[in-house]
């Protein structure tokens, strides 16, 4: 019989001890991927006992694990007798268990590495393989903290504060994309550029706040009549921009009337008064004229120029 007490038995039970109190998930399975082992932490966030699971099929005690994916991953570790890793980046999680980090408790489930490791036999085969699982949801929350952060920068930078539609620079670049698909496959495409009449006296009379609620509420009114393709953007102050594909002459100032009455119908309330405000637009289809985007840009502010100058509250079209 062993005797307890020889130093190669206590070095084996502090080892033991301290795989099963690791802060890792630790599981050996056998070829057929019986459990073997199955330390404290999985004991701990699976809520099944080693004892249990002792072996057990893995893919009996846990039906949702992916079971191909991770009978590949297995083969190829015995088959090569190399260890591999798989990060969260590639798959979230193998077991799905509750995250119990305190600081993170916004994510739903733990996010894992994994490792699984070739163990041999003494005849030097592979005879079980061994799972790391590594607890790295603090690590995967504050990326995609960032990577949600960022992506909000992002449409930042591409949005007009005021009103929530494309900003100038942003807005140009896809008239300049427009400008090209036309050039490309020659579809109908109709350019409007439209400004607020006399809005210096909405200012003047209420104040630069208030001018700024009219701004929004135009830049409302004006998305709400779009459609998901149609790109509105705010070019400048009170003026803004419209690119309308797949729209001809005709269609588009369907649109621009519809939005023009309904901005000269709206009454806007704010907390200075009830104001009223009316806008002219100019239209035009894009032809081969135009050499590019910003000619097309000019003529459609030729058409805005000639409907202030017509007695604004009205819509000028260029026909192709
Ligand atoms: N509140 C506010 N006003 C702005 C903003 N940008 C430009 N403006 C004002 O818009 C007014 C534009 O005036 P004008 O270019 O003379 O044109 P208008 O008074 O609209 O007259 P027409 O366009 O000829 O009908 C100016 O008073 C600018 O100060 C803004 O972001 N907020």
């Amino acid at each position: 019989m062993a005797d307890d007490n020889t130093p190669e038995n206590s070095g084996y039970h502090a080892l033991a001890t301290l795989l099963e109190s690791i802060e890792v998930g630790l599981v050996v399975i056998d070829l057929d991927y019986r459990v073997k082992v199955w330390n404290g932490f999985m004991e701990n966030h699976s809520g099944m006992t080693a004892n249990r699971i002792q072996n057990q099929s893995l893919f009996e005690a846990f039906p949702d694990l992916p079971k191909t994916w991770l009978t590949r991953k297995v083969q190829s570790v015995v088959t090569l007798n190399t260890r591999t890793f798989t990060s969260w980046e590639q798959r979230p999680y193998l077991f799905r268990f509750r995250n119990t980090r305190p600081v993170t408790g916004t994510e739903e489930f733990m996010f894992q590495n994994l490792t699984i490791s070739p163990l041999t036999g003494t005849g030097g085969q592979v005879e079980q393989v061994c799972l790391m699982i590594y607890d790295v949801t603090d690590v995967a929350s504050g990326r995609r903290a960032l990577e949600h952060a960022n992506e909000q920068l992002e449409r930042l930078s591409s949005t007009d504060r005021l009103t929530g539609l494309l900003n100038r620079g942003t807005w140009e670049n896809l008239l300049d994309a427009e400008f090209e698909r036309y050039r490309r496959y020659g579809h109908n495409t109709v350019l409007v550029m439209f400004d607020i009449d006399h809005f210096k006296q909405v200012n003047d009379t209420y104040g630069h706040l208030i001018g700024d609620e009219v701004i929004r509420e135009v830049a409302r009114i004006t998305r709400e009549a779009l459609r998901q393709a149609d790109r509105p953007g705010r070019y400048g102050g009170e003026e803004f921009g419209i690119i309308l594909p797949e729209t001809d002459i005709d269609g588009a100032l369907v649109i621009c009337e519809r939005i023009r009455e309904t901005l000269a119908t709206t009454v806007i309330h704010t907390d200075d008064g009830d104001i009223r405000c009316t806008v002219s637009m100019g239209l035009v289809q894009l032809t081969d004229e135009p050499e590019n985007y910003m000619q097309w840009l000019q003529q459609a502010d030729d058409a805005l120029y000639q409907a202030k100058e017509g007695g604004r509250n009205r819509s000028v079209a260029i026909r192709p």
